[in-house]
């Protein structure tokens, strides 16, 4: 991924960051999603009250996109408030393994805009997805 394309998807994720809810952690976060047809789809975190409703950035990324029909995602950028890099929870990197690919970028980024490239193999290694369950040959 060239590095134009991680600078804009740094941008958006930090955008969406912005509209975090976050009364209790006061922990913002936000994502950005690119699909293969060059959409960009992107997600804050929301909390609740009710602590265990929260949902994360990623997800919500996720979940918009996949709810309006783009399931085919080419990377996935995460940044979150502070000088520590993103780092997604266990229950998104399961979430983010169902919808990338193995070799796709993932960029994880500071407030500050500094970033560390890995992939969803590297967030998720030997990761349980549809594959392991229905083989290469499924229609889903
Ligand atoms: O990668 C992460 C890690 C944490 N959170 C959220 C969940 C909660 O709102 C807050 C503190 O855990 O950060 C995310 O959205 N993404
Ligand atoms: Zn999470």
């Amino acid at each position: 991924m060239d590095k134009n394309t991680v600078e804009k998807l740094i941008a958006k994720a930090k955008e969406a960051m912005e509209n975090a809810y976050v009364p209790y952690s006061k922990y913002p976060v936000g994502a950005a999603l690119l699909t293969e047809d060059g959409n960009i789809y992107s997600g804050c975190n929301i909390e609740n009250a009710s602590y265990g409703l929260t949902n994360c950035a990623e997800r919500t990324g996720i979940f918009k996109a996949v709810s309006e029909g783009y399931r085919n995602f080419e990377a996935i950028a995460i940044i979150c408030k502070g000088q520590l890099k993103a780092s997604p929870c266990g229950a998104c990197r399961q979430v983010i393994a169902e919808f990338l690919h193995k070799d796709s970028p993932v960029v994880l980024a500071n407030e500050d805009g500094e970033y560390t490239l890995t992939n969803v193999e590297g967030l998720l290694p030997g990761a349980f997805t549809t594959k392991s369950l229905l083989g290469d040959n499924n229609d889903f």
